[in-house]
């Protein structure tokens, strides 16, 4: 027993546990270069696979020749529909219940789709031999406009499924429909449009995109023919998944599949899905018995794997002339590609789009989502967003912004009028949500006087004035946001991926020294989880962080969980880390008490130890227990210091934030500068503020990026005209304005440590402020809305449209 015990400050300090801004301990290996990723793993005798793509949206494959590729001296194979159908792996099933090609089989549906794979012994003679394989098309016509989709001469896509009169997600009225989604009352809701007395309606375009991670995606297989176990390295958000779906789909054991997640160079949402490049190489493999890599280049990842959003939402909402919010309704056209591989739980086809009401009390709502096939890139993932919550906010804060226009009103009044109450929390939501915690006004009104919104809007009128009497070409605009995000799928009882309930995981080895390893479900892709899972279990079980190692991403060691996107690791795994936290904590109060010679209830948790009730002089540490629970005879009690714990939440978390964005924009070039950004993000607890700071920029960067310019666009023939990084915007340190970050903290009621997540928020809340501030610029001079993205030719456009090139 030790008098000279530190004090409890002192002791928690030294945990470096929630809440600290603790550096992040994975940046050691990735400031110096020795991150271990995907194209970093060598294997003896590795083989390289690379892809014969479509250039054509739509196209009949009549004939491939490969003779003249297997000819180049070091080409091992060429793979094609053919080879794959015998072992039914030619057509793969979707995350979205829909099925889709590994290879051409019979005709392309998008320009990029894989039609060949070939196999050599480097990747410059797969690149060399790609250029060598024939293939014969004959030229389809092409369907871009998912609006034409149900023309009498459009044409048909899926031949595979044309005849079939149910889909996924129920009926199907036409081949090239996918389903359509309905959410809420629509009698109820149009007969309060009908009578409403003042109505506004839009059609907002989230326009489609790419989430472009740094690393792009890629694999290597390798199938051991000795001992039959099958090893996939890949940049897999979702190892387990993974490792399942193979199971299933290749017949081999599950036992027999390892995946392996190494370091990844962001996902955002990206490698969430299951692509054709991994059982190109899988097959590859198991025929050559040797490893085989595949890795896509650039041009391969913004044209064939997952785009985001795409989303056609037509509105209507409807206020009492004093500006109380009565109803909304919402129709969206969702442009899905060739094939429906979006990644939501399985009930949710539109992802949780029904969060469409924001963070206002309205009362009745209505959603439909019409799912439609084109000649486009399959996918729909979030980036950065959990299932279509960017979608969902940026509908409802433009609809905000627009109707506050028809209102003649101010949009923060207009906003804080309808807000949820603090006292209506639990809120059950009219698209079937129950939003577990918020404080929304406190938020607003933080936000409101952190940039002087009364000063910033007479700033902005004196700029106007100016403007009209010609002493400035330059126009001012706020933008304001509130979002409500939903994050943390999430009850198995209603989310899923193809059957997998979306629980997570957490494994704890507490070592006989009192250090420690804890294995989770999750695999990080740059957002520290070495770092921040690690202060969980510090502040849980007294254990310092720097002394616990958290490891993911391997499926022969991690419990098995449902991966990392939708902004679940902290809801979910993050839960089931506190409560295996708890569970060793458990098992030292009953080894303290043995050793102090009392009774379990008689001692009580102190920071970093047990001390007996009333004597805190009398005491163990986390270190005495650990070593005690190995190596002392306690009766009773079975030796070994270890916990698992899997976690099925009872609901979402709902983190939200209050954004504000001013910039100018020249209305003759188009230019926009951002002046100022200010950013509150409530994710309820904080973990590590200094991470959460860091997620909070990149999200809004991407936030940026998004807005202002980027974007996968297609010509009328189907032809990707931003494949390279040339035409896709990508912003630099140049680009990217100084943000200002703040917080409010409205901990989750339900989450064991009260924290919600936060890594996608500021795409989710960024996006419709950059947007609105730009739509709030040319406000005065009669524009209401004005379609994403706003690169400067559509700003310069805008102006001109609005006459003020005159
Ligand atoms: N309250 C709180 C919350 C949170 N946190 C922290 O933060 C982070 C995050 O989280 P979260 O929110 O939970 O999330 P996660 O799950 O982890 O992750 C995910 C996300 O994440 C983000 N971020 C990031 N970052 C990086 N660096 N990279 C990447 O990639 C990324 N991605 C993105 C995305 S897109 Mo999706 O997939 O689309 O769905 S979704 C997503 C981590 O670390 C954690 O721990 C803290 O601290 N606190
Ligand atoms: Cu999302």
């Amino acid at each position: 027993m030790n008098e000279m015990s530190p004090p409890k400050s002192e002791r928690s300090a030294a945990l470096k546990g929630l809440g600290t801004a603790r550096k992040r301990v994975e940046d050691v290996r990735f400031t110096q270069g020795k991150g271990n990723y995907v194209d970093d793993i060598q294997q003896p005798g590795m083989l390289f696979g690379d892809f014969v793509r479509s250039p054509y949206a739509h196209a009949r494959v009549k004939s491939i020749n490969a003779e003249a590729a297997l000819a180049l001296p070091g080409v091992v194979a060429v793979l094609t529909a053919k080879d794959l159908e015998p072992l039914s792996l030619h057509w793969m099933p979707t995350l979205a219940g829909d099925k889709q090609m590994v290879l051409a089989d019979g005709k392309v549906l998008f320009q990029g789709q894989e039609v060949a794979f070939v196999v050599a012994e480097d990747r410059y003679i797969a690149a060399d031999a790609v250029e060598l394989v024939e293939v014969d098309y004959e030229e389809l016509p092409v369907l871009v406009d998912p609006f034409k989709a149900e023309l009498p001469d459009a044409p048909i896509l899926r031949e595979d499924i044309a005849d079939d009169l149910e889909g996924a997600h129920g009926p199907r009225r036409h081949p090239n429909h996918i389903f359509t989604w309905e959410q809420g009352d629509k009698a109820a809701t149009e007969a309060v449009i009908a009578e409403a007395p003042v109505v506004a309606e839009e059609m907002v375009y989230y326009h489609r995109t790419h989430p472009c991670p740094l690393e792009t995606c890629g694999c290597v297989a390798s199938m051991d023919k000795v001992n039959g176990k099958l090893t996939v390295w890949g940049t897999f958000q979702a190892p387990h998944v993974v490792r399942t779906v193979a199971s299933l789909l290749s017949g081999i054991a599950e036992h027999n599949i390892r995946i392996i997640s190494p370091d990844i160079g962001g996902g955002f949402g990206n490698k969430v899905g299951v692509y054709p490049g991994y059982v190109c190489s899988i097959v590859a493999s198991i025929v050559t018995g040797k490893p085989v890599k595949w890795i896509e280049d650039r041009m391969e990842n913004l044209m064939s794997t997952a785009f985001a959003r795409d989303y056609w939402m037509k509105g209507k909402i409807a206020a009492t002339s004093d500006g109380r919010i009565t109803g909304l309704w919402c129709h969206t056209t969702a442009d899905h590609g060739a094939f429906d591989a979006c990644a939501d739980p399985t009930k949710f086809p539109a992802g949780f789009m029904n969060i469409c009401t924001g963070s206002y009390d309205i009362p009745t709502a209505y959603l439909a989502v019409d799912g439609i096939y084109t000649n486009k890139a399959p996918g729909g993932v979030a980036y950065r967003c959990s299932f279509r919550v960017t979608e969902a906010a940026y509908f409802i804060e433009r609809m905000i912004e627009v109707l506050a226009i028809k209102l003649g009103m101010d949009a923060a009044e207009l906003r804080a009028k309808n807000f949820i109450r603090k006292d209506q929390f639990p809120y059950h939501s009219a698209l079937g949500w129950e939003y577990d915690s918020g404080d929304y006004h406190t938020a607003w009104d933080k936000a409101l006087k952190a940039v002087d919104y009364d000063g910033l809007r007479r700033e902005q009128a004196e700029r106007l004035e100016a403007f009209k009497r010609g002493e400035t070409r330059k126009l001012m605009g706020i933008g304001l946001t509130h979002f409500t995000e939903i994050v943390g799928a999430g009850p198995v009882k209603n989310c899923d991926i193809l059957g997998m309930g979306m629980f997570d995981s957490c494994e704890i080895r507490i070592h006989p020294t009192g250090s420690a390893i804890a294995r989770l479900g999750t695999i990080s892709q740059g957002q520290g989880h070495a770092t921040t899972f690690a202060q969980i279990l510090a502040t849980e079980t007294g254990i310092p962080a720097d002394d616990i190692t958290i490891e993911e991403g391997d499926t022969d060691t991690a419990p098995y969980g449902l991966g990392t996107y939708g902004s679940r690791s902290t809801p979910v795994a993050g839960a089931a880390t506190a409560l295996a936290g708890r569970k060793i904590r458990a098992k030292a109060q009953m080894i303290a008490a043995y050793l102090l010679e009392v009774h379990d209830n008689d001692v009580e948790w102190d920071v970093d130890r047990f001390a007996v009730k009333g004597a805190p002089e009398r005491f163990k540490t986390m270190k005495e227990i650990a070593y005690a629970a190995y190596n002392q005879a306690i009766p009773g009690v079975e030796p070994g210091l270890e916990a698992v714990s899997y976690y099925d939440p009872p609901n979402m978390t709902y983190p939200f934030g209050a954004y504000i964005c001013v910039l100018d924009i020249d209305v003759d070039t188009g230019e926009t500068v951002v002046r100022q950004f200010y950013a509150l993000d409530d994710c309820g607890t904080r973990i590590n503020p200094m991470i959460i700071e860091g997620q909070v920029h990149g999200g809004l960067t991407e936030a940026l990026a998004i807005a202002m310019g980027q974007e996968i666009a297609y010509d009328e023939i189907g032809n990707v005209k931003t494949a390279t990084l040339m035409d896709f915007f990508l912003p630099t340190a140049w680009e990217t304005p100084h943000y200002t970050t703040d917080y409010t903290e409205t901990p989750s009621p339900h989450h064991p440590i009260g924290a919600k997540g936060v890594g996608e928020s500021p795409n989710v809340g960024g996006v419709p402020c950059f947007s609105n501030a730009v739509n709030d610029a040319f406000r005065a001079f009669g524009l209401t809305h004005t379609q994403m993205p706003h690169d400067h030719w559509r700003i310069w456009k805008t102006a001109n449209d609005l006459g003020l090139h005159a």
